[in-house]
């Protein structure tokens, strides 16, 4: 089973706005609600692609019901474990360009967390657990290394969408894959990667400290797949983008698709990709069909 943990799920509230005014009356031309947060993207895109997962983390309020509510109907399973305070919600602000204002998130708990120590403890041996997101303000800074000692010791393989400190501290215990961005692979490493040939040596060495995988995406630069094989480049499709929110998010479902399927990781790497930009196609997440389409566009090549 493939469990993805988002600890601060959000809704995201995509709205359009032509000739923004700051500290002007803006109105929109178009508005969108969604459930967000990385895990819970990353289940939505695995359902799209045919696999079922079980979403777990923490919600709360009306906002906690809602994302629920709307995964469920989607038919994914949800093991949601209830904060105090609402479940944030993150504006993403298209105005021509992307800003975006991410909220803090629920409270909580002693409780809330041995409720999750508990989940993990439920797991087994070929479980994959996605631990993808911010870490709400209220949880200590190394939770996801706990979260990943725990999986690892119940022989279940961690996926791993997070940045700075919380990220480095948690490779040595050999996740299966983390997936930063050239700006977040820059940041664990305090320089300024702007170009693949900068971002590679950067990749090996997290894959030298412990990740099994390392996929460092370049958003419409396309990718690298680094690990001990070899340095694999996935150019992007060429596309309009619409809203590249949950691209990062598509790639890591659309990769997990793949991989719980067929155990192949330029397969997987692939549809990873397709599914990144599939999405940066899209208002919402990618469709199976689109990102069916966009992989006849993608050629992969070694590059080391
Ligand atoms: N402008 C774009 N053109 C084509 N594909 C894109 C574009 N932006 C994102 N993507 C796709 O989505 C993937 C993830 O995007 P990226 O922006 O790097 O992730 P994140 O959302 O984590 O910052 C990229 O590897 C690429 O496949
Ligand atoms: O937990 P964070 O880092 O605040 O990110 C949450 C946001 O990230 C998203 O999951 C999108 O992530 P990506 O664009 O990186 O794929 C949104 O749905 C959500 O609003």
């Amino acid at each position: 089973m493939i469990y993805t943990c988002t600890l601060n799920p959000s809704v995201d509230y995509v709205v359009y706005v032509e000739n923004f005014e700051l500290g002007g009356l803006n109105r929109t031309t178009s508005d969108v609600k969604s459930p967000g947060g990385k895990g819970i993207n990353v289940s939505r895109v695995l359902k799209r692609l045919g696999s079922t997962s079980k979403a777990l983390g923490f919600v709360g309020g009306f906002t906690g019901r809602y994302v629920q509510d709307y995964l469920q109907n989607e038919g994914i399973e949800t093991g949601f474990i209830q904060a105090e305070g609402d479940t944030r919600i993150n504006i993403k602000l298209k105005t021509g360009d992307e800003t975006e204002i991410n909220g803090q998130g629920s409270m909580i708990s002693a409780d809330n967390i041995q409720a999750l120590y508990e989940q993990i403890e439920q797991m087994q041996r070929g479980d994959l657990l996605v631990l993808a997101g911010s870490i709400p303000a209220s949880l200590p800074k190394n939770f996801y290394e706990e979260l990943t000692k725990k999986a690892v010791e119940k022989n279940v393989e961690v996926v791993v969408d997070t940045s700075g400190k919380a990220l480095l501290d948690l490779v040595p215990h050999k996740p299966f894959l983390i997936k930063p961005n050239h700006h977040e692979l820059g940041e664990l490493f305090n320089v300024d990667i702007q170009t693949v040939n900068e971002a590679i040596p950067y990749g090996q060495k997290l894959v030298d400290m412990g990740a099994k995988n390392v996929v460092i995406s370049m958003a419409g630069d396309g990718a690298l797949l680094i690990n001990e094989a070899g340095v694999y480049q996935a150019n992007a499709p060429k596309g309009t983008v619409k809203n590249s929110v949950g691209a990062g998010d598509s790639l890591v479902g659309g990769f997990l698709a793949s991989y719980s399927q067929d155990q192949d990781l330029m397969k997987a790497f692939h549809q990873g990709v397709a599914s990144g930009s599939a999405t940066a196609f899209s208002v919402g997440l990618c469709t199976a069909e689109h990102v069916e389409k966009l992989k006849k566009e993608i050629e992969i090549t070694q590059r080391g």
